[in-house]
Parts: structure tokens; sequence; C-alpha cells
């Protein structure tokens, strides 16, 4: 089982994860990226989604058009974790060059 983030892992998380906050009133961090149009924003989401799958550990997400709004934590600890640090990372990675 993943242990929750401390606090001051938790601080250096968000100063490294450029965009990424704290979730109102849950032990979460979120993200939204905006593409050039619906199939920039859905090869961004197959690239998150094979690293999920690898990773096995899933966003919680949305899409509408050009936008994708993700949100990480793990369910089974109930908050943040280095799973989704690490998950983050590699969604910027999938992102890096091709949001507008
Ligand atoms: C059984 C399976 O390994 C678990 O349900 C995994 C799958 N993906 C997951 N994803 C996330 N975000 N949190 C989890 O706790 C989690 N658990």
């Amino acid at each position: 089982m993943q242990q929750r983030l401390d606090a001051a892992s938790r601080a250096a998380a968000l100063a490294e994860l450029a965009g990424w906050r704290l979730v109102d009133g849950r032990d979460a961090i979120e993200k939204s990226f905006r593409f050039a149009d619906f199939g920039a924003a859905w090869g961004f989401m197959s690239r998150v989604a094979l690293a999920a799958e690898r990773l096995n550990h899933h966003p919680e997400w949305s899409n509408i058009y050009n936008r994708v709004t993700i949100v990480l934590s793990t369910h089974d600890a109930g908050g943040l974790t280095a799973l989704d640090v690490t998950l983050a990372r590699q969604i910027e990675q999938a992102a890096s060059g091709q949001t507008v």
C-alpha cells in the first residue's frame, strides 16, 4: 500500500509540477490542459491512458472538445501518494509541446 505524502513531499511535488494545484475539499491534485482541437486532446489522452496502464494508476478526467481536466489521487490510500506524482510527471511529458 502506498503511503500518503507528508507535508514536505506534498509541497515539493506542487513546486515541481507547474500548473497543478490542490483540489478543494479532498486530498488530490488537478490541472486543465488545452489543445488545438479534439484530435490533439484525444492523442494526449491516449498517451496518458497508456502511461496509466503501465503504472496501474489511473486518472479521474473529463474532456470537452479541446480541453482535458485531470484529477489525481490514490483511491486505495485515500489521498495523494508518490504514484500521483509519478503519473503527473508522465502526463506533463505527454502534454509537452502539444498545449495551446
Ligand atoms: C486493483 C487495482 O490495482 C487498483 O484498483 C488500482 C487501479 N488504479 C488506481 N488508480 C488510482 N488513481 N488509485 C488507485 O488506488 C488505483 N488502484
